[in-house]
């Protein structure tokens, strides 16, 4: 029986460091964000993210989020600007939630955690791969958007109405035409930082940029998410939820603002 890990007592977050001694490295994340102590800069770019809906291909129940992918063999689908040089090509989307709305989202503001947060992860077409990537200090690029309470959102439902079909782990379908832009706020002011991949293998590759506003999520549709299992279909039932890593040590990382 694998026991891989999870975010259940005997495999959560405070386990994964016997496997993953990186999990006490300098640059873990997520943190809890201190706007008053993040540095606006002003050599920050504007954050410039350009998708095509025609990339994305799929969604999948991976056992512990789910994850829309997209097809990532040209640069059709890529960040720039922001605090990066060079292109990040977009290869999935993926959320970490709650139980219930007062929790469930990785990074805080001022230790106020969102029901949700999204994740767009992007990676260095410096380098030939996601894998190869991920193992660079400059290697990933992923936007966090901070879901919160509020009118039901329409843009999330395409996402939410696919969820069905993939209830269990290993599960999957297909998913195309679909604009991760569309998820986006108003608003591409951001906090950035150097950081690490959230889940295991909690390589230390990721540029994080965190979006300032958050798009709105109802409590019914939140509902959804916590409908998916962590479990594989046939075994003990196990609701997919609390799948978020707790903030981790800053140890004098600087966190940066692109806005006043
Ligand atoms: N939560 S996260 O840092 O985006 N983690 C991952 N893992 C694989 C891709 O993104
Ligand atoms: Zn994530």
């Amino acid at each position: 029986m694998s026991h891989g890990w999870g975010y259940g007592t005997t495999n959560g977050p405070e386990t994964w460091v016997e496997e993953f001694p990186i999990a006490d490295g300098l640059r873990q994340s997520p943190i809890n964000i201190v706007p008053k102590e993040a540095k606006f800069d002003l050599s920050l770019k504007h954050l410039k993210l350009r998708y095509d809906s025609s990339n994305a291909k799929g969604i999948l129940n991976n056992g512990h989020s789910f994850q829309v992918d997209f097809v990532d063999d040209s640069d059709t689908s890529i960040l720039t600007g922001g605090p990066v040089s060079g292109k990040y090509r977009l290869k999935q989307f993926h959320f970490h939630w709650g139980s219930s709305d007062d929790k469930g989202s990785e990074h805080t503001v001022n230790g106020v955690k969102y029901p949700c947060e999204l994740h767009l992860v992007h990676w260095n077409t410096k380098y030939p791969s996601f894998g190869e990537a991920a193992s660079q200090p400059d290697g990933l690029a992923v936007v966090g958007v901070f879901l919160k309470i509020g009118a039901a959102n329409p843009r999330l439902q395409k996402v939410l109405d696919a969820l069905d079909a993939i209830k269990t782990k290993g599960k999957q379908t297909t998913f195309t035409n679909f604009d991760p832009k569309t998820l986006l706020p108003g608003s591409l002011d951001y906090w950035t930082y150097e950081g690490s991949l959230t889940t295991p293998p909690l390589l230390e590759s990721v540029t994080w940029i965190v979006l300032k506003e958050p798009i709105s999520v109802s409590s019914t549709q939140m509902t959804k998410f916590r409908g998916l299992h962590f479990s594989g279909e046939g075994e003990n039932p196990c609701s997919m939820v609390d799948n978020y890593r707790p903030p981790q040590p800053l140890k004098g990382r600087q966190v940066r603002a692109s806005f006043k």
